[in-house]
């Protein structure tokens, strides 16, 4: 099943939707005071007093529910509460009042003596877990909460945090004031945009798989539509799903192959591109799409750089324009033999009837680099995108986006959810916004989000591999079908999946890095 993202208003719904079905708020927290003594058994790093620290509202009820499933396990547990017991939520007190029952120390943190009481008991934990605040968070943190957040954090003691770092917007993963530094983050129900968006990442820690409470998938589904997401506007398509690519679905992406296949079977990729100085990026781009499985790969560039481009490629075909009698209008009948092209590495900017030829075909067409330069600039050009009867996939780094765009690429990235979706408005194409967790829109605004990838890729031509890659599953998806977004998406995450290996630095190194994972991942299925 995918890893669904919701804003903390689609949460709010599907918590207040499940209640409606018969569900009670107890219930919920009582789940997920489960899963977080499961995570914390696992997690912390010796046997010893277990530190739950609690807020104000619902995930300090987590917090009390996990108390009582330690104490059962044999856990020593003490929980400091920032909030009295008498002015918690009902629910939320009852749950207090069951940990104490199984002998959970309950010490209220409330006043300056008391909160001396709180670094007392964080010396003695072994590991924090922080149900302070989850994404209710409305307000800046200050007083008694803010002074806990810093006790916490300077303690050095490893923190769990239930759903959210407390202090994190759980939308924009703006810090608010201040948060709590998370060793590991376990999400409760779905996964929050916060762990990803703004100083999210530096603050999260590792995300544990998320905690099911019993609110069925298909009501998390219905959220989105129920309740707008904060970055969609009159300018994006409206977010229609937010997913998370996870290891299975990565891997889902590359099947076995089967005993009988050739290279017919996966794909002819035609790459376009390559220019004077720039003769490179098209080789690496058919690298890319060898890497990830095509059966054929041909180059096409122009003539003054056919020798370069062409000495040295054993396994890619490599025509010269002039080769092809590249006309507009005949560019159907000569990509008849692609199933897929990819049109930009290296290309140059000047290379316009030949790409408004390609945009007039209905092969799947992926726009990279110089591509997307020569759209930007030119209305024509954006009709035709728009127009497109065949797929079409633009994978943006974000100075191209923001050029796309007609904005800054501080814009772009201020509200990396907005710009593609806005990319997928303008478009109408899907759209792969690369950059640290690379976020994917298809032309409806499912949003995919992948996690994966190293600041090691930010390398000259990984780009370039990347579009190969995405190349190779076009042509893979015209010939065998299946699901695109999950093809593209699983394209994306084992590029990221291999930069974060060690062991190359060259964007060449890291095809050969996407080929061998690539490999064993067919075998395994
Ligand atoms: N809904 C459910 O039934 C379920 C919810 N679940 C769990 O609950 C979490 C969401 O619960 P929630 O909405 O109660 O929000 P939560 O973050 O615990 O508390 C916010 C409270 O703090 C306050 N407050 C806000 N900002 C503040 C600040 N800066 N400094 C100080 N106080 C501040 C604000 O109150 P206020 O002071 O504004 O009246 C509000 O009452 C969610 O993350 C998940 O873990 C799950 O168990 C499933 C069932
Ligand atoms: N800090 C980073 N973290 C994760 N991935 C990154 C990071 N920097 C770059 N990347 C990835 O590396 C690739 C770089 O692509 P691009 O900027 O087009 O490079 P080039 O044009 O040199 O080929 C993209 O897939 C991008 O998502
Ligand atoms: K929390």
């Amino acid at each position: 099943m995918s890893v669904r993202i919701l804003s903390a208003a689609q949460m709010r719904w599907a918590d207040a939707a499940a209640m409606a079905a018969g569900m009670t708020g107890f219930d919920l927290m009582d789940r997920a005071g489960k899963a977080v003594t499961d995570a914390v058994l696992e997690h912390m790093p010796d046997f010893g007093r277990v530190v739950i620290v609690t807020g104000s509202g619902n995930n300090g009820g987590d917090g009390f529910a996990a108390a009582r499933y330690l104490r059962q396990r044999g856990v020593p547990v003490t929980l400091v509460m920032l909030t009295p017991l008498d002015q918690l939520p009902e629910n939320v007190r009852l749950h207090a009042q069951l940990a104490r029952d199984v002998g959970a120390k309950l010490r209220e943190a409330v006043c300056d003596v008391s909160f001396t009481e709180l670094n007392r008991w964080l010396a003695r934990a072994v590991i924090v877990v922080d149900a302070i605040l989850g994404s209710g968070v409305n307000r800046v943190l200050a007083g008694r909460v803010a002074e806990a957040v810093a006790q916490i954090n300077l303690s050095g003691r490893p923190v769990l945090s239930i759903d959210i770092a407390s202090g994190l917007n759980a939308d924009t993963g703006q810090v608010m004031g201040d948060a709590i530094h998370a060793g590991y983050t376990l999400p409760v129900a779905a996964c929050k945009w916060g762990y990803w968006m703004g100083h999210g990442p530096e603050y999260s820690g590792t995300l544990l798989p998320v905690a099911c409470i019993g609110i069925e998938d298909a009501l998390l589904c219905r959220a989105w539509s129920a309740v707008a997401d904060p970055s969609a506007c009159e300018y994006t398509v409206p977010l229609n799903s937010a997913n998370f690519i996870d290891v299975e679905a990565m891997e889902r992406g590359w099947p076995r192959r089967s005993r009988l296949s050739h290279k017919g079977s996966f794909g002819h990729v035609w790459v376009f591109g390559g220019s004077p100085g720039f003769t490179g990026a098209p080789k690496l781009a058919a690298l890319g799409a060898l890497a990830s499985g095509a059966g054929l790969v041909s180059v096409v560039c122009p003539d003054e750089v056919w020798p370069v481009v062409a000495a040295g490629s054993l396994e890619a075909m490599v025509h010269s324009h002039s080769s092809r009698c590249w006309q507009s209008d005949e560019a159907e009948e000569v990509v008849a033999q692609a199933d897929a092209v990819v049109a930009g590495p290296g290309w140059g900017i000047g290379q316009q009837s030949l790409l408004t030829g390609l945009l007039a075909t209905s092969r799947p067409l992926l726009l990279d680099a110089d591509a997307l330069n020569m759209i930007a600039a030119d209305a024509r050009l954006q009709a035709s995108v728009r127009e497109r009867s065949g797929v079409t996939v633009l994978t943006p780094h974000p100075g191209e986006a923001a050029r796309m765009l007609g904005c800054s690429v501080d814009e772009v990235q201020a509200d990396r959810k907005r710009s593609v979706l806005k990319l997928a408005r303008c478009y109408a194409s899907w759209v792969v916004l690369k950059g640290h967790e690379t976020l994917i829109s298809s032309p409806a605004g499912d949003l995919t989000l992948n996690p994966f990838g190293s600041p090691q890729l930010a390398v000259a031509g990984s780009g370039d591999v990347l579009a190969g890659m995405l190349g190779r599953q076009l042509a893979f998806w015209r010939r065998q079908g299946g699901d695109i977004g999950s093809m593209i998406a699983a394209a994306v995450a084992l590029h990221g999946s291999a930069g974060e290996r060690s062991g190359w630095y060259l964007a060449s190194e890291l095809a050969g890095v996407v080929a061998s994972m690539r490999q064993s991942i067919e075998k395994r299925h």
